[in-house]
Order: C-alpha cells, then structure tokens, then sequence
C-alpha cells in the first residue's frame, strides 16, 4: 500500500475528504507549538476548511514545532507524509469519515534545530504563533496565582538567545530579534485548556521578557497581542487501531492519524494586532469575551471528564463512554453538573441544562474509545485548574458542593493506585510520587492527601469543605464507590462524624 504523501493523494478512497486546495500555494504565517493530536484535530482542520473556500488563509499555513524528545516519532511520521494526516472523524450513528489535513506544512523537531525554529519565527511573514503545550507547561499555579519563575528551564532560556527549551523561551528571543530588526510582533494564542489563558500566556512571556531586556518588556507590554480561546473537540489519544483503520478507510498507509468526535467548538477573543484569518467564515466564534465560554466549558465538561474518570477507574471501566454508561458514575456527573452550573455567568443564546446533557450525549459517544487514562493522566494539574476552583467557588457562595467534593475525594482514592478489585495501576503525574505517598497514610490519616498541601490552599483551612471530604472519602474507602455515588449526601452526613 502506498504511503499518505502529496504524490499519492490522487490515489487516495473515493470515501476520503482531501484538501480542497493547491498546497503548492500555501505559505507558513503559523507557528504552532505543542503539535499533538488535538491541535490536529481542531485548529489545523478549522484552518483546512478556512484554506479551501478563501485563497486569503493560503498564507497562515501552519509551520509545526515540537519541543520534547518524545516528540521525535510524531515529527518524523508528519516528515514522512509530506505534513499530511488523517483525522477519523467519528459520528454519533457509528460511521467514521477519513478526512486528510493539509494545512500544516513544515513540521520542525525543536531540540534539533533550534536556530531554524527561531529563523521562522524571526520571518516577518509569521504572524500569528499558538500553543497547545498542556496545562503543565505554563509554569503556572492557580492556586497562588504565580508562575513559578525559578524553573531551571525557564532560568536556563532567560540567558540563552540561541537554543531555547521551552516555546516561551523561543517566543521571547524571537519577539526580541523582531523587535531589533523593526519587524512587528507576531500575536500569541493560547489553545491550552486554562482558565484565562490569553492572560496567562501574556504574564509568563512578560515575566520572561522583563528577565531578558527592560525595552523587550516594553516593547511586549505595547505591542504584543495574546488572546484568549476556548477550545472544545474530544481527542483521544490515537492508538495502532486507528493506523490500521486510517490505512483501511483511505487506502494509504498513515503513520500519524488522529481519531476524533463531529463536535467542534472554537471560541476566539478578537484581539489580533498582526491580522488573522477569517476564522468567523468556518463557524469560529470571534469575541469580546472568551472568560464566560471558557468557564462553562472547563466547569460542565472537563471537570465532568474528571468525575467520570477517577470513579470510572476505580470501578474498573476501561473507556470514557463506559464509565459514563455507569448509572452511579452518571450521576455523579449529572449532580456536579448541576451544582457547577450555579457557578456560571450567563451566555446570551445558551442553556447550560441543554449544554450539560449535550456533554453527556459526547462522552457516551462508543465510537469514541476515550481511555480513562487519559483522563486521569496529570491529574493534580486538572485537580488545580479546574476542580478545585468549583468546590472554592460554590463554597465561597454558600452553595451545595457534595458532588464536586465527590469528585476531589474519588481522585484521593484514585491517588491510592489501587482499584476496588485490588488491580494497582500507574498514577501518571508530575506530582505523582508525593501525592502517592501521602494518600498511602489515608487508614490513619483521611486528611493526608490535603494537610499541609498547596494544591488546597483555600480549601484545607475550611471545615465547610474538610467535613463533607472526610466523611465522604472514608465512606469510598469502607463501603465503595458505587454505593457512596447512589447514597444521598443528607444520609451520609447524617451518619458520620466530622474529623
Ligand atoms: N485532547 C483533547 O481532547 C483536547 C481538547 C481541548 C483542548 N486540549 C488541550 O490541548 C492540550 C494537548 O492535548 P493533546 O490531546 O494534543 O495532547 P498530546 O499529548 O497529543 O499533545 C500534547 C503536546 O504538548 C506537548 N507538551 C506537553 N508538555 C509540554 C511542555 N511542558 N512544554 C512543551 N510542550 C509540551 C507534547 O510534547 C505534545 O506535543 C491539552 O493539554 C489541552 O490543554 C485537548
Ligand atoms: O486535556 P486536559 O488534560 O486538559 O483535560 C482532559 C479532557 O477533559 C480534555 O482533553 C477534553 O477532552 C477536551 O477539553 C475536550 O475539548
């Protein structure tokens, strides 16, 4: 079978949707770090649809940059295919399209070549840069608010102009070189789920810009647009099943295929100093103001990720829509969606009920095969960014937070590794071997995971919260998970004892 590359598109099923235009005439005026499976699968197609109907997005062809030795095979394959990739686009009936993207045009392996990705984003043609590097590559702490400028790699950049490791670093020495020259700044966008990540991003490039020249930070602070984005497309992570049936669906072999839902949503503040694309024109919503967008988003559908996850896991359910198929992981997340949206700010146009079983219907979605694990996998992070902030919110207002605690109080079981059969698995995270260690300690101490622990700041002080988590974490740990999820809070309240 021949390989997925310009020469062979003409080759490729009848079934396949190709780029509808001349790829000989699009140019790099992209950079995009953190290429992974959903930048693929969301900013890259937007772009492909924008490339096909209007000749002017021709020129915001996106230029690939990968940072991380792990990173190597994914270039590689990209390398392989001339850029090109499948995306399997799954249908709620069970159909699959095969879909190949043709707006990313150069891929670079960063460690490699650092001078050439600086080269690219010196080129006054590029004139956007994005980011989907996760929410652990910001340096960030919700909690406190603060980025944590004392990271060897971010000291290490702030001194080295020439071979940056992180794409802040990269961004900062080639906003530098521009500013030298007299090019204007490239805008910078943020496509990571973080609460307010147009704001973060422009701190932490600041931060770094202040550590490199004083006329640098000023010159970022007045010229340097980033703003904020909501990004919403379930992507699972692709698996050799998906090569294979990539291969089988086109006809060409594909190294590189990404497997995703028929939602999509996009959510764009129109802040861009340096030009965009028409974004609006392939159904982008361009606004004012991304936070309420946002906030809805991360509050009803990623923390709802995570309280199908941590239980899901305990419960021994492999995939996302099977641990949502569970009627007491269900409704989990049915209740904590219910109590997080109290927590919202209206959105003329949408009904958060509506939006809320919306989730449901995707996460239920079979054909989606979203493993757990990648639910769970750095799961401290999306404990700070998005969990906790709820249970802060609804208790800062008075309100019930039973199921969002639920949630905090499954993943410090989650966090024993252990599952209800006795199954142990890996805990992925960064913070993995301290959180491990404390949650070991929960038969004597059900406080353990939280006493003394920044990631609760705000939370481990206050009884409203210590009460409800004790009681409930104790009540997973004696009598299961299933059966604390299907017991009325009022009742298990009722028959426990504060710390
Ligand atoms: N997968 C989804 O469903 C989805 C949907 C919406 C938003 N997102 C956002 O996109 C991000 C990436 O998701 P993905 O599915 O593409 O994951 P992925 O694992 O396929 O790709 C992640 C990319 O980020 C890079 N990366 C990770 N840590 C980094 C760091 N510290 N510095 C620089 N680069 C780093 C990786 O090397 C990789 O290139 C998520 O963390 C999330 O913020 C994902
Ligand atoms: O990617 P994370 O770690 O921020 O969160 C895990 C999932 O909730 C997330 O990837 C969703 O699938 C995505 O945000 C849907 O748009």
């Amino acid at each position: 079978m021949l390989r997925l590359s310009q020469d062979s598109l003409e080759r490729a099923s009848a079934a396949t949707v190709l780029p509808g235009y001349d790829r000989s005439e699009v140019t790099v005026g992209t950079v995009h770090f953190g290429v992974g499976g959903f930048h693929r699968a969301h900013q890259a197609m937007y772009l492909d649809s924008l490339m096909a109907r209007d000749p002017h997005a021709r020129v915001f062809g996106i230029c690939g940059v990968n940072l991380l030795p792990q990173d190597r095979a994914l270039v590689e394959a990209m390398n392989r295919q001339d850029c090109l990739y499948t995306v399997l686009v799954r249908h709620a009936d069970g159909s699959t399209t095969p879909r190949v993207i043709g707006s990313i045009v150069r891929h670079i392996f960063a460690p490699e070549a650092p001078e050439a990705v600086l080269s690219v984003l010196e080129d006054p043609s590029v004139r956007i840069v994005t980011l989907t590097i996760t929410e652990g590559g910001y340096f960030y702490a919700p909690a406190s608010d603060t980025f944590d400028m004392g990271a060897p790699a971010l000291l290490r950049d702030a001194a080295n102009p020439l071979a940056p490791s992180t794409a802040f670093g990269y961004i900062v020495h080639a906003l530098n070189r521009r500013r030298l020259a007299g090019v204007p700044p490239f805008t910078v966008q943020s496509c990571d789920n973080l609460h307010g990540n147009g704001d973060i991003t422009r701190r932490v490039v600041l931060e770094l810009a202040e550590r490199v020249s004083p006329q640098l930070y000023a010159w970022v602070h007045s010229e340097v647009s980033f703003p904020g984005s909501m990004v919403d497309r379930i992507t699972p992570r692709s698996t050799p099943s998906d090569r294979a049936e990539a291969s089988e669906l086109t006809g060409l072999v594909d190294d590189a295929p990404v497997s995703t839902e028929d939602f999509s949503q996009w959510v764009v503040h129109d802040d861009f100093t340096s030009g965009r694309p028409a974004w609006q024109d392939v159904g982008v919503q361009m606004v004012a103001d991304v936070a309420p967008y946002e906030r809805m988003k991360m509050r009803l559908l990623n923390v709802g990720h995570a309280s199908i996850a941590y239980a899901g896991r305990l419960l021994g359910h492999e995939f996302a829509h099977e641990a949502c198929e569970d009627p007491s992981v269900q409704g989990l997340l049915v209740s904590y969606q219910r109590e997080a949206a109290l927590t919202l700010t209206p959105i003329p146009g949408t009904d958060f009920e509506e939006y809320s079983a919306s989730v449901v219907r995707r996460f239920r979605n079979p054909q989606m095969r979203d493993s757990v694990t990648r639910l769970t996998d750095q799961s401290s992070t999306m404990l700070a960014n998005y969990t906790l902030p709820v249970v802060r919110d609804l208790l800062d207002k008075g309100l019930e937070a039973t199921a969002a605690i639920t949630i905090v109080a499954c993943w410090a079981r989650f966090m024993e590794g252990r599952d209800e059969q006795g199954r142990e698995y890996d805990v992925v995270d960064r913070r993995g071997d301290e959180l491990r260690r404390r949650a070991a300690h929960h038969d004597e101490d059900i406080f353990a995971l939280v006493r003394d622990n920044p990631l609760f700041d705000g939370l481990r002080e206050r009884d409203s919260f210590l009460d409800e988590y004790g009681s409930i974490l104790r009540a997973i740990r004696s009598e299961g998970t299933r059966e604390v999820l299907g017991t009325p809070s009022a009742q298990r309240a009722a028959s426990s004892g504060a710390p």
